[in-house]
């Protein structure tokens, strides 16, 4: 586990510019932390460190928007299961297939299950701090055979 201070939006630039560097298709990035923590500027600066010019859309009423590439590097599906009542929705979603060959990045991944059994995640809770907000980096096992996090 990492903890990563997040002053200010250069600071999480910055944890975004890492984590575009190290991720890979197929990964997930779960994004916890209550309203208004910051999970939604973290995966806009993600999504802009993996080349994104412009609008990223919340997707908390689409549930999915998905970013393919030249936009991006690799294809990216940015998600907010907020309203999600069970993880088996995600099934009526269908988000196996829009997750192949893409990364995910999750808000609230918890009502959709979680998904740190998977090798591929980086879970990152996100919290208010005395300055900015704070990041706790868990990274899954796949994420500790390619860099370390500090
Ligand atoms: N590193 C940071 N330093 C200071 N303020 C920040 C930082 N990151 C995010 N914020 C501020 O936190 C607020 C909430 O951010 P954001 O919308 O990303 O939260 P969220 O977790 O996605 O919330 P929700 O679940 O309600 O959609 C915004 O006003 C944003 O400007």
């Amino acid at each position: 586990m990492t903890i990563v201070e997040l002053p200010d939006f250069a600071a999480t630039d910055r944890l975004a510019a890492q984590i575009a560097r190290l991720v890979r298709p197929g990964d997930v990035v779960a994004l916890e932390g209550g309203l208004g923590a910051g999970k939604t500027t973290l995966a806009r600066a993600i999504l802009a460190a993996l080349g994104h010019e412009g609008e990223v859309p919340s997707p908390t009423f689409q549930i999915i928007e998905v970013y393919d590439p030249p936009t991006v590097r690799m294809p990216v599906v940015h998600a907010d299961f907020y309203r999600l009542e069970n993880p088996d929705e995600t099934d009526e979603i269908g988000l196996e297939e829009y997750r192949q060959g893409a990364v995910l990045l999750a808000e609230w991944p918890e009502n959709a299950g979680g998904f740190v059994h998977e090798p591929g995640c980086l879970s990152i809770r996100v919290e208010m701090a005395e300055k900015g907000r704070r990041a706790i980096v868990e990274p899954g096992r796949d994420w500790l055979e390619r860099e370390a996090w500090t």
